[in-house]
């Protein structure tokens, strides 16, 4: 099968994203994993550009041995000079030069003819062989470049001894198949192109970075260069984890195999996104947070009944935790169900459907369930079998204020079935709560410790209330959650009240029987 080259720039094109600076430290941390990874080619970095940068190149080139390492220099000596500076150390020195070949770029940045570009770029190859054994040029912003005059400076350079010839969308502008026309013209009309590695280099400015250089690969690139998780310039350069990906899943359509780690994705993701603190997006194909997470129900059903439904990638492949049915507002009794099996309740389906409308009730207002909530839901469907009458919370409203005494008004209905309110002051919000409730309840109540804790993580976690009483002489627990502690108290203390209503309920009826 076809081999193609995976050429990472991570650590040169990605370190050029806007906020990101990573130190050598840093920079050798990385490209000990991009090896891990798999990748035939590690750019380091510019060694001309800084003496940070020389350093990194130079110290990467001296320890990483199975991959090769390159350094970035424009078509001038003293770039190439100070390159070779910090490669002459590597297992197989390499040097990636560049220069633009876009009219535009020409006239208004190199501010030069078409005549000097071809000189200059046949200069600095010829002066490259000199040291390098292998010479990359790229012809920058070659997607805007007219194919006949590529054509014949790609032509020059050959014969000048470069060994790889880049053909970059450096700003992310062409379409699929005007890329991957691109690299057929040339493999077409270049003399001597089949002597060299034909390279993509695609940045994604219009979304189009993984399509262009997938076309580029059925056009005949040997060798793809791009970054972990896409960073890179402006909207980033290709995220070789989705070629990487693609090329493996679908390898019946492209034909070719990457020397990549697949397990090593996480991983290596994981690491440049923390060292260059660059956030993955929840939705990001392959390594964000989302990409192996179902939520809707009809989804998890599937994924329960076959995986192969709903997943075209197992997370187990890219070195990932496994698949997570994420529970939410969109999910289904299947996967609500697995869950509370998976937590060890076995609950007949009434209790199970009871549970799962108040899990949709919790649902509606917080972002996403978790097993500390389901806990809680699917315990409390745990007591009173038997539907004794109890009292029902109904609503809770407090007056609070710091220079006033609290009041609260607690409407709740009895277990004969009447809606009483009560009101009532206390010294803070929740011994108002407290002594209104005791007003509403038949019997007497002493509270004997009570606690209140967050469930679950950020603003919007659930307030777990816990209350321990004796009721009529008899001491029992209670606890609830809601979103507002003061009602999960109010809860919870009803809770306490109505355990202790069917647990003397209960045995009335055996003393009876
Ligand atoms: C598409 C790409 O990603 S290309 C790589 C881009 N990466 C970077 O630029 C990051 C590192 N760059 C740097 O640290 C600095 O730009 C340096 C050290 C390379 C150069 O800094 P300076 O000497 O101050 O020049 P500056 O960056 O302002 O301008 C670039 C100069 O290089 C010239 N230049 C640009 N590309 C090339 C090239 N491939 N070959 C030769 N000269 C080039 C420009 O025309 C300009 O020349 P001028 O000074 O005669 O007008
Ligand atoms: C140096 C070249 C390859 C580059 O980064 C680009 O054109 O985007």
């Amino acid at each position: 099968m076809r081999v193609i080259d995976i050429f990472d720039t991570t650590l040169r094109d990605g370190e050029q994203s806007a906020g990101i600076n990573l130190n050598t430290a840093e920079k050798i941390e990385i490209a000990r994993q991009l090896e891990r990874f798999g990748a035939t080619i590690i750019e380091s970095g510019f060694p001309a550009s800084s003496p940070g940068d020389f350093d990194a190149v130079q110290r990467i080139a001296g320890i990483v041995k199975n991959s090769i390492i390159t350094g970035l220099a424009r078509s001038v000596k003293s770039d190439i000079d100070r390159a070779w500076e910090a490669l002459k150390g590597a297992e197989q020195p390499h040097i990636h030069i560049f220069l633009a070949t876009s009219p535009i770029h020409m006239e208004h940045k190199l501010m030069k003819t078409p005549d000097q570009v071809v000189e200059i770029a046949v200069e600095s190859v010829k002066y490259a062989r000199k040291f390098f054994p292998l010479v990359q040029w790229s012809a920058e912003d070659a997607s805007r470049s007219d194919p006949e005059f590529l054509a014949f400076i790609i032509k020059k350079v050959i014969e000048a001894g470069a060994t790889t010839i880049n053909l970059p969308d450096t700003v992310g502008y062409a379409t699929p198949s005007e890329y991957g026309a691109l690299f057929r013209y040339m493999k077409e009309n270049v003399t001597g192109i089949e002597k060299v590695k034909l390279s993509a280099h695609c940045h994604d400015d219009l979304g189009m970075a993984t399509a262009n250089t997938l076309a580029a690969i059925e056009n005949g690139a040997d060798q793809v260069e791009g970054t972990i998780n896409g960073i890179g310039e402006r909207a980033g350069n290709v995220a070789l984890e989705e070629i990487a990906v693609a090329l493996h899943i679908r390898k019946q359509i492209y034909g070719v195999n990457t020397g990549v780690n697949l397990k090593e994705i996480k991983r290596t993701s994981q690491l440049v996104s923390q060292l260059t603190g660059s956030l993955i997006q929840p939705n990001k194909a392959i390594v964000g947070k989302n990409a192996f997470a179902h939520e809707a129900g009809i989804h998890q059903d599937g994924m329960l009944k076959n995986p192969l439904t709903y997943e075209i990638i197992t997370p187990e492949l890219i070195g990932d935790a496994s698949t997570e049915l994420v529970l939410g507002k969109h999910s289904g009794r299947h996967a609500f169900k697995d869950r509370a099996i998976k937590m060890g309740f076995e609950l007949n389906d009434e209790k199970l459907n009871k549970a799962f409308a108040e899990f949709k009730k919790l649902a509606d207002s917080k972002k996403e369930i978790l097993e500390a909530d389901l806990f809680v839901l699917l315990t409390d469907q745990q007591i009173n079998e038997k539907h004794i009458p109890v009292y029902e919370l109904d609503s809770v409203q407090v007056q609070y204020g710091t220079d006033s005494i609290p009041i609260a008004t607690v409407s709740a209905r009895q277990p004969n079935g009447e809606l009483i309110s009560q009101s009532a002051a206390g010294a803070g919000a929740v011994e108002a709560i407290f002594n209104t409730l005791e007003r509403i309840v038949a019997g007497k109540v002493h509270i004997l410790d009570y606690r209140v804790t967050s469930i679950g993580k950020g603003r919007d976690a659930l307030g777990e209330a816990v209350i321990n009483l004796s009721y009529n002489g008899d001491t029992v627990t209670g606890r609830d959650v809601a979103q507002d502690v003061l009602e999960a108290s109010a809860k919870a203390y009803l809770n306490a009240v109505n355990r202790q209503l069917v647990k003397s309920n209960q045995k009335v009826e055996v003393e009876a029987g």
